[in-house]
C-alpha cells in the first residue's frame, strides 16, 4: 500500500478565501492549495484591498464585511474561473471601480448567466471587449438584494458566486434556478457558508439566502479530490494499492465519487472515516458512465479507457467544452493521435479498447488534460506533452510528485 498525500483543494481554498475577505475577524486557513489558481485569487484579494498574510501552511485574511478596501483595482484572474467569477460578486458588495481581467483563455470561457443576474441586481457592470466575457468593469455601490432567476447549466460557479454573496446584500438574495451542472460543488459552497455562520434555505428550485454576513474561522482546507483522481486511477490502471489521507466519508467534494466509478470497472475500493484507498485488481471492464456531477475527472477516465476491457461511453459532460479547452475534442484528438477508435456527440465521449502508441500529447493549456494522459502513460512509455508546465494550475508539483509514485511501483 502507497500513501499519496494530495494538495489541498482548488474549490475549497477558493471559497474559503471568498469567506474569509468577507468575514467579521481575523481567518487562517491550513494547508491551502499553491497554485496559480488560488495564488491568482489570493493575489486579487491584496489587489482589492484585502490583507492576505500568507505563510507556509498557512494564510491569514483579514476580513471586511464592508467589502473591498481599495477604492480603484485591476484584477487579473489568470486562468482561474473560480477568482473571475467569485471575485467580481465579492467586489459588487463594495464601494469602488474594479476592472476584472484574464488570460486569453478564460477571457474566452461564459460568464454572462451570472454577470446578467448582477446587473439585475442593479450592479453598474460592463463587458469592455466581448459581451458576456472578461474583461469587465464594475462600479459598485452594494448590493440590496431581491429575487433573480439564473441558468446555472453550463457553470454551476454562476450560482456559487450569488450564494456567497447573498449574506453581503442589504435584503438578502432568492435566487430560483432554471437549469445547473456540477451539482457537488454547491452542496460545497452551501457547507462552506455554514461552517462560516450562514445557513441558506431551499424552496424547490429557489435558494433563499438571508443577509447579515460571515463569522471568521479556522479553517482546514481538505486535499483535492479531482487531483486524487490521477492516484486512484494509476492505482487501477498499474494494479497497486493507493491511499489517499484525508478524504474520506466526509469529505465535501464530489469529485471523491469518481472512485465509484473505477469500482464499477473492476477497482476495489474502501472509504474510511479519513481516507480512501484504491486498489487494481488487473481487471478494468469497459461502462457507460454519466458524469455531469463529476465532470473534472472526466478526462481522468477518458485517457485510461483504451485500457478497459470494452467500450467506455461517457455521458451528459456537454460543460467540459467550455472549461480550460474543449475537453471532450482534446481527450478525442489526444486518443486517436494514439490510434484509438474514439467517437463524440454534443455532449458525449464513446472510446475503445486498444493500445495507445506513446505521441506527443496536446495538452490545450489544460492541466487535468496533461494529467490524465500522464497516468495513462504509465502503461505507454515514451508518452511526451508540448507543454508539461500547464500543471501549475492546481499542481505545480505534479510531475515530481508522479516521478516518485513510479519509482516507488517500478513502473
Ligand atoms: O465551483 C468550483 O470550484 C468548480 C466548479 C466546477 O465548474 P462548473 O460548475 O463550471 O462545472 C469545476 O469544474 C471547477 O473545476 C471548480
Ligand atoms: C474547470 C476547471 O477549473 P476552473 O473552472 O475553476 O477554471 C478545472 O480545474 O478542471
Amino acid at each position: 500500500m502507497t500513501v499519496l498525500a494530495v494538495p489541498g483543494s482548488k474549490s475549497v481554498t477558493a471559497r474559503a478565501l471568498f469567506l474569509a475577505a468577507a468575514a467579521d475577524g481575523v481567518t487562517v486557513l491550513r494547508d491551502p492549495l499553491l497554485s496559480d489558481d488560488t495564488e491568482g485569487f489570493a493575489e486579487g484579494l491584496t489587489r482589492l484591498g484585502y490583507d492576505v498574510e500568507r505563510s507556509p501552511g498557512a494564510w491569514r485574511i483579514t476580513g471586511r464585511p464592508a467589502g473591498p478596501a481599495a477604492g480603484h483595482a485591476e484584477v487579473f484572474t489568470r486562468d482561474a474561473a473560480t477568482a473571475a467569477r467569485f471575485l467580481p460578486a465579492l467586489a459588487a458588495a463594495g464601494h469602488g471601480t474594479f476592472r476584472f481581467d484574464a488570460s486569453a483563455q478564460m477571457r474566452r470561457r461564459p460568464v454572462a448567466p451570472l454577470t446578467e443576474a448582477l446587473r439585475t441586481l442593479g450592479v453598474d457592470l460592463a463587458y469592455e471587449g466581448e459581451e458576456g466575457h472578461l474583461p469587465l468593469r464594475v462600479v459598485a455601490d452594494g448590493v440590496k438584494g431581491g429575487a433573480i432567476e439564473l441558468d446555472a447549466s453550463l457553470s454551476s460557479q454562476f450560482l456559487t458566486a450569488l450564494l456567497l454573496l447573498g449574506p453581503l446584500t442589504k435584503e438578502g438574495l432568492r435566487i430560483r434556478v432554471t437549469g445547473i451542472v456540477s451539482v457537488p460543488y454547491v452542496e460545497i459552497t452551501l457547507a462552506m457558508m455554514r461552517r462560516f455562520g450562514v445557513e441558506v434555505a431551499r424552496e424547490g428550485d429557489t435558494f433563499v439566502v438571508p443577509p447579515g454576513g460571515y463569522r471568521a474561522q479556522d479553517y482546514p482546507i481538505e486535499p483535492d479530490a479531482s487531483t486524487a483522481s490521477y492516484v486512484f486511477a494509476a492505482a487501477a490502471l498499474a494494479g497497486r494499492t493507493a491511499t489517499v489521507p484525508g478524504l474520506g466519508r466526509d469529505a465535501l467534494q464530489g469529485d471523491l465519487r469518481f472512485v465509484d466509478v473505477l469500482e464499477r470497472m473492476g477497482a476495489r475500493v474502501e472509504t474510511t472515516a479519513d481516507a480512501t484507498t484504491v486498489t487494481g485488481t488487473g481487471r478494468l471492464s469497459g461502462l457507460t458512465v454519466a458524469m455531469r456531477d463529476i465532470s473534472d475527472t472526466m478526462p481522468t477516465l477518458a485517457a485510461i479507457a483504451p485500457f478497459a476491457d470494452g467500450p467506455v461511453r461517457i455521458e451528459d459532460v456537454y460543460n467540459t467544452r467550455v472549461k480550460e479547452c474543449d475537453r471532450l475534442e482534446a481527450c478525442a484528438l489526444n486518443l486517436r493521435a494514439q490510434g484509438i477508435e474514439v467517437a463524440t456527440g454534443r455532449d458525449w465521449i464513446e472510446i475503445h479498447p486498444g493500445t495507445p502508441k506513446p505521441v506527443e500529447i496536446a495538452c490545450h493549456r489544460d492541466h487535468r488534460i496533461a494529467m490524465s494522459f500522464a497516468v495513462a502513460g504509465l502503461r505507454t512509455p515514451g508518452t511526451t506533452f508540448d507543454d508539461p508546465g500547464c500543471v501549475k494550475k492546481t499542481f505545480p508539483g505534479f510531475h515530481a510528485f508522479f516521478a516518485d509514485l513510479r519509482r516507488t511501483w517500478e513502473v
